[in-house]
């Protein structure tokens, strides 16, 4: 079966400076990874490569059984489901959270003069229900919470039914109850066997939700180590990624981490 995912040797360098630097990382098919790194080890830039957003430097980039450079990408990425602060900033604060939804179906980022099928709509209220904001859908996105917004943009990144969903920081700025909903609703996701692969960028291990099944840790642009979460998700590797001396404890399938 062909790779989900599979990066050789991908290097990035932008201004002289390496962002990536000898990354290989394969995925297959049903798998759910998280990426933990501190501030600027190339999470982000790791992420718009996985999202066709942007080419490697060197080295090859295989998405979905497509080579970067030697195909299509606005094809390839209908394919691919994306949530990020980018994503979030592109969006108008008038549009309705449900054109939000569906706008995704197009390609867009607003509604304009396209006629939605019945079909469509319903799939984006499933969509909004699914991930909690059932009653939100005629409220202006600009109006919502940051937890609604992040789970609003969680249902926009599935609408066309992606085979890879990308997630880059989706618990960020949010309080620990929110945090906790959105880490419930993902664990259930990963237990779903319809849900897509996904890939969930993260900074905090306590937000890495049961049934994640593997973890790269990233550190300066390269990986620090990489494999199933729960022999990656060490103490030891988790201090060689930060760079200080870290425990890191596991309960019921969640990971908490201290400093020594
Ligand atoms: N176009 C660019 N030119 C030069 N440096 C860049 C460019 N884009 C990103 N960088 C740098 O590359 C490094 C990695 O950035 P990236 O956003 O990928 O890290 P990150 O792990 O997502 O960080 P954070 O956790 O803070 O979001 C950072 O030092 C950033 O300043």
């Amino acid at each position: 079966m062909t790779d989900v995912l599979d990066l050789v040797d991908v290097s990035v360098v932008r201004d002289g400076k390496k962002l990536l630097a000898g990354i290989d990382w394969r995925i297959a098919d049903g798998e759910r990874w998280v990426v933990l790194g501190p501030n600027g080890a190339g999470k982000t830039t790791l992420l718009q490569i996985v999202a066709a957003q942007m080419h490697p430097t060197a080295g090859t980039a295989s998405v979905l059984g497509d080579t970067l450079g030697k195909v299509d990408v606005f094809e390839l990425r209908t394919r691919i489901g994306l949530t990020s602060a980018a994503v979030d900033a592109r969006l108008p604060g008038r549009e309705k959270v449900r054109d939000v939804v569906l706008s995704a179906a197009y390609g867009k980022v607003a509604r304009w003069r396209e006629t939605y099928e019945a079909a469509d709509t319903g799939r984006a209220d499933d969509l909004l229900a699914w991930w909690g904001m059932e009653g939100f859908a005629d409220r202006q996105y600009g109006t919502l919470s940051s937890g609604e917004r992040k789970r609003a943009l969680v249902a926009r990144a599935l609408m066309t039914d992606p085979e890879l969903l990308l997630l880059d920081e989706p618990a960020s700025g949010l309080d620990l109850g929110g945090r906790e909903d959105l880490v419930r609703r993902l664990a259930n996701h990963a237990a779903d066997p319809a849900s897509p692969v996904t890939v969930l960028v993260t900074h905090h291990v306590e937000e890495i939700p049961p049934g994640f099944t593997h973890a790269l840790l990233l550190r300066q642009g390269a990986v620090v180590a990489s494999g199933p979460t729960e022999l990656t998700l060490t103490s030891e590797n988790l201090s060689a990624c930060y760079g200080i001396p870290l425990q890191v404890q596991t309960y019921e399938g969640r990971y908490y981490a201290r400093g020594l």
